[in-house]
């Protein structure tokens, strides 16, 4: 007997999800994970999800294993698919579904609540902004790491660092298309600054609340959409004085609805999660 899985994506970025809320430990390990996120050999994937036992006052536990077997601490994307492959679950055991959940991640507690239309919104908590907590050393640790110089591929870029409980170096540019990710991606990601590696967005501001973004992400590279990565360029726009504290990003997955509270500071992402299909493996 193999271990059954759903396949979920938001915007084209695609997570394995299993339900694990009978035991504490994933299903799978790094090295399975590696192999089902596959695209030629596996599944196919950019990481695997599992829905784990609740810890504390949450109603579950998320933890995700990126396609290199690396486990990041968040997901906005994969909380999303989290949350609707939970309310799947939870119809079909018992004809219905809580509106909202509490999910406890390594990046703290993370709020996803249904809408009405089939998208899921998430209150992603509140960024956190000092070089130690990125972590980077491109700034002293207790700093703000905003619109630095960093040297990569020969060039200087001027970056800004925000953690969404993962990390993330944000870059304004003119435009995103002629920004060659296959190989600027690994070099940011590897980047001696970054001593957990880092996810790295390059932005483009079309107006103040419309921003276009391309994303390498750690473990996994090039992706079609990020959430916290959404979140983490939003929070870098406000910090550079380029963009609305409510704006759409467009990613080349599809487009992201983000707003940074300015009373409590809270994140909140909003976007689809669909389900892909079904499978034994
Ligand atoms: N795609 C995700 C982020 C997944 C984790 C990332 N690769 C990391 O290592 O931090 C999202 O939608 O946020």
């Amino acid at each position: 007997m193999g271990i059954a899985f759903r396949k979920y994506h938001g915007l084209g970025n695609d997570f394995i999800l299993l339900d694990n809320r009978h035991q504490p430990e994933p299903l799978i390990t790094p090295e399975d994970a590696i192999q089902w996120c596959d695209r030629h050999f596996g599944i196919g994937a950019d990481g695997v999800i599992f829905a784990l036992p609740a810890q504390g006052e949450t109603d579950y536990t998320m933890r995700i294993f990126n396609s290199d077997g690396s486990e990041p601490e968040m997901c906005g994307n994969g909380i999303r698919c989290m949350a609707k492959f939970l309310a799947d679950l939870e119809t079909v055991e018992t004809g219905s579904a809580r509106p909202h959940y509490r999910i406890h991640t390594l990046a703290g507690l993370m709020v996803p609540r249904m809408e009405p239309n089939g998208e899921v919104t998430v209150d992603m908590g509140i960024p956190w902004l000092l070089a130690e907590e990125i972590p980077t050393t491109l700034a002293a640790s207790d700093s703000k790491v905003i619109d630095v110089p960093l040297e990569v591929a020969e060039k200087s870029w001027q970056v800004t660092c925000v953690s969404m409980g993962n990390p993330h170096c944000i870059t304004f540019v003119n435009d995103v298309a002629a920004i060659p990710l296959e190989t600027l991606g690994p070099q940011f990601e590897h980047h001696p600054a970054f001593p957990k590696r880092i996810n790295t967005e390059f932005i483009q501001v079309v107006r103040p609340d419309y921003l276009k973004m391309r994303v390498w992400e750690r473990g996994a590279g090039i992706t079609l959409a990020c959430g916290t990565g959404a979140c983490a360029a939003l929070v870098a726009g406000v910090l550079n004085g380029k963009c609305d504290r409510s704006a759409t990003l467009e990613l080349p997955g599809g487009n992201l609805h983000i707003t940074w509270n300015e009373a409590d500071q809270h994140l909140f992402m909003t976007g689809p999660a669909e389900l892909a299909f079904t499978g034994e493996a």
